[in-house]
C-alpha cells in the first residue's frame, strides 16, 4: 500500500523511514523540499504538494509543528482537501488544540474522507526505535489531542522543577550528578531525568524535542485550562520560563534548554 507522509521534521524524518524498513511504499513532502532527499536515497518518492501525495496514496500522515501548518497543509492551495475523497483516509500525528482536531476532521469527512487524530508520547529517539505511544481517540475527535496537551503541559512543569533541583543542588554545594543519582533511585525516577539530566549538567542542549514546541503545547494546555476553568499557577509560570527562553533565541534547541533560564535567576 502506499502511504503519504507530510513533514519531515525530527519525528516526521524518523518515522517515515520507519515506514520504509517495514516495506510499505511511501511518498514525501516536506515545505522546505530539499529535506526529502534522504528520504528518497531510502526509497521514497516526493510528492510536489501535499494535493499530490493524497492524490497518489489511500493513507497520508501528517507531522507537522503546530496548529497553523496543520491547517496550512490541509486548507491552503494545493493541500490535502483538494484530494481527499471516499475510500482515503488522513491521519493527523501533529501536537495541535481540539478545535485544530475537529476543524480538519470536519473538512476531510465532509469530502468523504476519513480522519483519525494520533498525536505521539515519545521523542527523536523512540520515533527512530518504532516505539512512539500513539495517542488516537477514534471518532472522539479531540480527545487525542487534548490527552497530548495534558501530558505535554505536565512534562514542560517537570522540566522547570528538575532544573531548579539541579540549580539548587549545585548551588548548595551538592554535586548535580549525585542528584541524579539519587533521584534514579526513588519514587519520582523518570526516563525524562535519567535521559536529559547528564547533558543538561553538560549544557548540551542537541534537540530531540525542540523548545518552541513545548512552549506551543504549554500554551494550548493553557489556554484548555483557560475554557476549563481551571487554575494552573505552575503550568502558568513554566511556560513563561519557556518564553524567556525562546526570547533568548533558545527556541530551536532541545526543551530542557530552559535550564539556561533557570540558571540565570540570581539575586
Ligand atoms: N520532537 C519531539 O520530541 C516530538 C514532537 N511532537 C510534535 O510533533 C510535531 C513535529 O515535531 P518535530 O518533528 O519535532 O518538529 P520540527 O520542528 O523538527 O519539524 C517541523 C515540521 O513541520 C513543518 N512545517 C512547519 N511549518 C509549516 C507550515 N506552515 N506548512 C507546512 N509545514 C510546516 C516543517 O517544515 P520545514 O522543514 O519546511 O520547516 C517540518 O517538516 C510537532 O507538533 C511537535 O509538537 C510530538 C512528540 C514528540
Ligand atoms: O511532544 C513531545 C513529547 C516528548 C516526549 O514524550 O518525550
Amino acid at each position: 500500500m502506499e502511504i503519504g507522509f507530510l513533514g519531515l521534521g525530527i519525528m516526521g524524518k524518523a518515522m517515515s523511514m520507519n515506514l520504509i524498513k517495514k516495506g510499505f511504499k511511501v511518498t514525501v513532502w516536506n515545505r522546505t523540499l530539499s529535506r526529502c532527499d534522504e528520504l528518497v536515497e531510502m526509497g521514497a518518492s516526493v510528492g510536489e504538494t501535499p494535493a499530490a501525495v493524497v492524490k497518489k496514496c489511500k493513507i497520508t500522515i501528517a507531522m507537522v509543528s503546530d496548529p497553523a501548518a496543520a491547517l496550512s497543509v490541509v486548507f491552503d492551495k494545493d493541500g490535502v482537501l483538494e484530494e481527499i475523497s471516499s475510500g482515503k483516509g488522513y491521519v493527523d500525528m501533529s501536537t495541535v488544540d481540539p478545535e485544530t482536531s475537529s476543524k480538519i476532521s470536519e473538512a476531510i469527512t465532509s469530502k468523504g474522507g476519513s480522519f483519525v487524530e494520533a498525536p505521539v508520547s515519545g521523542s527523536k529517539q523512540p520515533a527512530e526505535a518504532a516505539l512512539l505511544v500513539i495517542l488516537a481517540a477514534g471518532d472522539k475527535i479531540g480527545n487525542g489531542a487534548r490527552m497530548k496537551l495534558v501530558v505535554n503541559m505536565i512534562m514542560g512543569s517537570m522540566m522547570n522543577a528538575f532544573s531548579e533541583g539541579i540549580v539548587l543542588a549545585d548551588r548548595s554545594g551538592l554535586n548535580p550528578s549525585d542528584l541524579l543519582d539519587v533521584l534514579d533511585l526513588g519514587a519520582i525516577a523518570t526516563p525524562m531525568f535519567k535521559g536529559k539530566g547528564p547533558n543538561m549538567i553538560k549544557s548540551n542542549f542537541s534537540p530531540a524535542f525542540p523548545l518552541k514546541h513545548q512552549q506551543k503545547d504549554m500554551r494550548l494546555a493553557l489556554a484548555l485550562g483557560d475554557e476549563n476553568a481551571v487554575s494552573m499557577p505552575i503550568a502558568a509560570a513554566a511556560n513563561e520560563a519557556f518564553k524567556k527562553a525562546r526570547s533568548m533565541g533558545l527556541g530551536d534547541l532541545d526543551f530542557s534548554a530552559v535550564h539556561e533560564v533557570v540558571k540565570q535567576h540570581k539575586d
